[in-house]
């Protein structure tokens, strides 16, 4: 049975940071659907480009996994020999729900789930990386370290596929994005009420780069090919080519 999100239905007094704890995880595949403009697009555009760069004898990463709808959608693209899918997430209450949802498949392909810190994870051998909304979560200060360090474990022509929401440097053009966002929650069943908890709740939380900011910073870290392949509102996914 999925259950569906109320989390900020209600007022909430004293409205405390947002976090991945089990009430979240309880309802996150209809949070995430009824919340990210483009999810589902960009889960299968994972599964298209896993079948294209994954390299045989090598590991794929999934940083952030929560309930592993990417590593799901990798393994089921997967047809490369030797390949292990190490799939990451600081949260208990996310990997121990995508044990039993990853579990609820059968396949070949050995997936590592591990609960971690991907910023103290050692990055090795990799042909595809996946950031799917993940560094948004991660402190600003600590971005470039982590993406560096993705860069040196992929192999030369490995993929990082980095989907995040986004901030626009154009001030209109920003607030924009953000209504429309807004009016696609309001589309999908969210009130005025939970839409403005949440915003609140993230404040502290996710903190989200411009496109360019992107992009420079993968540029000057050494990926040789970056650039945006999707975006809806301010929602959007980049790859990025060793
Ligand atoms: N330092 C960290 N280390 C490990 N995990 C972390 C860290 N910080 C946050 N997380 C985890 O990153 C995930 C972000 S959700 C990813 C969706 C998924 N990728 C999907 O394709 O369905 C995106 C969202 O909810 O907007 C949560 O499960 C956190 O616990
Ligand atoms: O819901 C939002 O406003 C978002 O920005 C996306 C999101 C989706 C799921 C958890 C946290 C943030």
């Amino acid at each position: 049975m999925q259950e569906k999100d109320h989390i900020f239905a209600a007022p909430i007094a004293r409205l405390g940071d947002f976090c991945f704890d089990h009430r979240v995880a309880d309802v996150f595949p209809d949070m995430i659907k009824r919340s990210v403009p483009g999810y589902s697009n960009i889960i299968s555009a994972i599964g298209m480009m896993t079948a294209r760069f994954a390299q045989p004898h090598t590991r794929l990463y999934d940083l952030g996994c929560s309930l592993g709808a990417a590593t799901q959608e990798m393994r089921r693209n997967l047809s490369q020999p030797g390949c292990r899918i190490v799939a990451v997430d600081n949260s208990a209450a996310m990997v121990e729900r995508a044990r039993n949802h990853l579990a609820a498949f059968r396949s070949g392909v050995e997936v590592e789930l591990l609960e971690a810190d991907i910023c103290d994870l050692a990055i090795e051998h990799a042909s595809v990386v996946v950031l799917n909304f993940t560094l948004q979560f991660i402190a600003p200060e600590k971005r470039e370290a982590l993406l560096t360090k993705i860069h040196a474990g992929l192999n030369p022509g490995g993929v990082l596929i980095l989907s995040e929401k986004f901030v626009s440097e154009d001030d209109t053009v920003n607030e924009l994005l953000i209504d429309l966002h807004h009016d696609f929650k309001r589309a999908n069943g969210y009130s005025e009420l939970e839409i403005s908890q949440k915003r609140t709740a993230l404040e502290n939380v996710l903190r989200p780069d411009s496109p360019e900011r992107h992009k420079a910073r993968l540029k000057d870290i050494g990926f040789a090919h970056v650039d945006m392949w999707f975006q809806c509102f301010n929602f959007g996914s980049m790859v990025a080519i060793k």
